[in-house]
């Protein structure tokens, strides 16, 4: 890959502009962020340019790859735009923006294409699973250097568009729920005895052996589930507290939740 441009430098900028330098040390980055501070940080960090501005940035990446991150907030795509949309004709353009969609962020940058990225938090460590919406029509190439930007992240899974809210009510929002239940695990440890710090460890080497069997053997995390609970025996006490307090709907009114909020972010409502 030629040089790419990230505009943002926040949590998941850094985390992009990391990964891809962590996978691809050749990959040339070119960084701004209203945050300059921030941004030269991190571009003194993994070798990169931090610009003087975004046009500056722009101007690069025109001469480079043509491919642009955008990892701002949302609510700042428009300003953002303001700035610079007119400018971006020709560029490729990947979005992390939550609840905005691909048809809502062409206009704004006119001339340019865009595929949308939505990865998780643990895209910090390589560890994120990123969806890859690339409406038709995409340049192969394009769709190519998308995937494997997103794979710098971890692992990349092409979704249709119109998943994308699901998506982030299951990873990019759900990774939120996956820590409360980290935390919420630890907790219980330390009510019975287990110092939290102690307790916290054993909590996520849980989780973290939980995950890695269902993937190693993939199977059906309730025949997992069956395998564990003996007759008459601990597990069962547990699984019916959960119960008792509805965990499975809980769960699944999360991610609804966050999917409606996302679904209502993309229709300009929010
Ligand atoms: N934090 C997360 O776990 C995830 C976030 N996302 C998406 O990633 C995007 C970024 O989120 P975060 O990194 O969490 O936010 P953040 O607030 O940590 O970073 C945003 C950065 O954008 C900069 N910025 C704002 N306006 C700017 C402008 N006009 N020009 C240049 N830089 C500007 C800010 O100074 C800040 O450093 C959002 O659109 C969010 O929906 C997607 C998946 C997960
Ligand atoms: O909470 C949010 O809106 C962003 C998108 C997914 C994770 N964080």
């Amino acid at each position: 890959m030629h040089t790419i441009g990230i505009i943002g430098t926040g949590v998941m900028g850094t985390a992009i502009a990391t990964g891809v330098h962590a996978a691809h040390p050749s990959t040339g980055i070119v960084l701004f962020d209203i945050n300059r501070k921030t941004g030269q940080a991190l571009a003194e960090k993994i070798g990169g340019t931090f610009a003087q501005s975004p046009k500056d940035l722009i101007q690069t990446v025109k001469q480079e790859s043509g491919t642009m991150v955008l990892a701002v907030k949302p609510q700042h795509l428009e300003g953002l735009a303001q700035e610079i949309g007119k400018d971006c004709e020709g560029l490729r353009l990947i979005s992390i923006a939550a609840g905005r969609s691909i048809q809502t962020i062409e206009p704004l940058f006119p001339g340019s294409s865009v595929i949308r990225f939505m990865p998780n938090i643990a895209a910090q460590i390589g560890k994120s699973i990123v969806a890859v919406a690339a409406p038709e029509g995409t340049a192969p190439d394009f769709l190519e250097e998308a995937q494997t930007i997103a794979k710098s992240l971890g692992e990349a899974v092409l979704l249709d568009e119109s998943l994308i809210a699901a998506f982030t009510g299951v990873s990019g929002s759900g990774i939120a729920y996956v820590f409360s239940f980290i935390h919420a695990l630890a907790l219980g440890g330390t009510e019975n005895g287990i110092p939290y710090p102690k307790a916290l460890t054993i909590a996520v080497e849980t989780l973290l052996g939980a995950g890695e069997l269902v993937k190693a053997t993939g199977a059906n995390p309730a025949e997992l589930l069956t395998r564990v609970t003996s007759a008459g025996g601990t597990t069962i006490k547990g699984i019916a507290a959960l119960e008792k307090g509805a965990f499975t709907s809980l769960i699944m009114d999360a991610v609804r939740c966050a999917t409606e909020k996302a679904e209502t972010m993309e229709k300009g409502k929010a």
